[in-house]
This record gives C-alpha cells, structure tokens and sequence, in this order.
C-alpha cells in the first residue's frame, strides 16, 4: 500500500515524513493568495532537493493555465505533476502538451467526489474515463461545493463511490478525503486502493510554525495503519 503526505512545506517535515515511511511526499506550490500555505516554486524546488530517490515527489498545482504549469515544471520538477484544479479546465490534449514539453513527467489526476450524492448523480466514473489515457495515477478526493478545486475539505465521502472507481480503470488509484489513522483501515477494506493519502488529519492541531504543520506521531500512526490494513 503506498502512503501519499502532503502539505510538505519544509525539509524539516519532508525528513520526518520520510523516516516515518512515507512513499510519496506532496508539496503544492505556486503561490495563490486562496491557499497561504503553498510555497513558491523555489522553495517547492529546495524540498524537493533533499528527498531521496525511492521517495516519489509530487507537486500539486490548482493553476488552470497551461503556459504558467509548462514553466513552473521546469523549476520544481517533480516526479510526478498533481492537477488537482477544476477538472473540467485542463481537457486531456492540454495534459498531452504538458506531458509533451517535460520529459519523462507523471501525471496524477485528481477526481472529485462530493460526499453526501449517490455515484449515479456524480460525474466521477465519466471523469476517470476520460481521463485515463493521460494519467498515471488517478487521486480521488473529496470536493466542497462551494470551492473549484479538489480536495483539501478534511471530510470523507463515500467509499463505495472509490470503489466503483476503482474497478472501473486500470490507472492506480489513490484515495483521499479526511484520511486519518483512525479510519484509512476501513476505507482501504472498502476500496481496495492502490494508495492512500493525508493532509488535515497528520497535521499539528495548532502547528507553532507555519512551515512545520506536520506532527511525527500521527504521520507515523497513519504509515502504520494503512500498511497493516
Ligand atoms: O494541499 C492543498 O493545499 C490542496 C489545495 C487544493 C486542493 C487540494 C489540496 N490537497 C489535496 O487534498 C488532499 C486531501 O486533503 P484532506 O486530508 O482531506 O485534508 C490532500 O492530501 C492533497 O492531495
């Protein structure tokens, strides 16, 4: 079971995450005044720098401008590029441009689930449809209603719907949507993923540094709980 932590904004918290076991580590980066937690491609970049290679690096971006994902890549590269905007913004032939431009880059495709409306009502499985050719990893997370992009609530949805996900497509899933020691077992019971992964719940409740959010002990309680599921 591979284990995906984000918010990583420090190499503090990357060499933490990392000795507690973590496969993939996940920076957001590209400063948006919505979210004062993502870094700035340089610093993103400087993270980055200090993860060994058996660790995969993610960056996430909820840029929707072509261009501006293009050279922003060519700074941070990551391994692995988490598109995690309004799906419907970036179409599969922007990916293909993307992926044509950096070599040898993984796409990881965020696909929204609201919580609380049934799978027939929700656009997710023709999402992951038609986003497949384009995607070496789906990341399938809750969305708000009331925000464009995905994921980032700190609230579950329905594990049935990641599932039916699931076993609709050969790209490997990974879930995520308010994860936490206390309840990945279940969810990986129910979904059967290829991944699973953490933001609010590994995070300090009052983190005293705004670069230093992650808290050791609930990242190593997550590692080991969703390795023992
Ligand atoms: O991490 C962010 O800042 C972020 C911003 C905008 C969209 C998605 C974002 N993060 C992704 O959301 C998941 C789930 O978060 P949570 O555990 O439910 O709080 C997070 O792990 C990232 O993949």
């Amino acid at each position: 079971m591979k284990v995906q932590i984000y918010e990583i904004r420090s190499k503090e918290d990357a060499i933490n995450v990392i000795e507690s076991g973590a496969d993939h580590i996940g920076v957001p980066y590209a400063k948006n005044p919505q979210y004062p937690g993502h870094l700035t491609c340089e610093e993103a970049k400087k993270v980055f720098e200090i993860v060994p290679s058996d660790v995969l690096k993610i960056g996430l971006t909820i840029s929707e401008d072509v261009d501006e994902i293009i050279e922003n890549l060519s700074i941070v590269k990551p391994d692995v590029l988490h598109l995690s905007g309004d799906i419907e913004a970036i179409a599969p032939e922007q990916i293909k441009t993307i992926k044509r431009h950096c070599n040898d880059l993984k796409i990881m495709q965020a696909i929204p689930v609201y919580s609380g409306i049934p799978l027939e009502n929700q656009k997710a499985l023709n999402y992951a449809k038609e986003y497949e050719s384009v995607s070496d990893y789906f990341l399938i997370d809750t969305k708000s209603m009331s925000e464009e992009v995905i994921g980032a609530t700190g609230k579950v949805h329905d594990w049935n719907i990641d599932k039916a996900i699931i076993e609709s497509t050969n790209v490997p899933c990974i879930i995520a949507g308010g994860l936490s020691s206390e309840n990945v077992a279940e969810a990986i019971r129910i979904s059967n993923p290829y991944g699973v992964d953490s933001f609010t719940s590994t995070n300090y409740d009052s983190p005293k540094d705004e670069k230093r959010i992650k808290d050791p002990s609930k990242v190593k309680a997550f590692v080991r709980a969703a390795q023992n599921a």
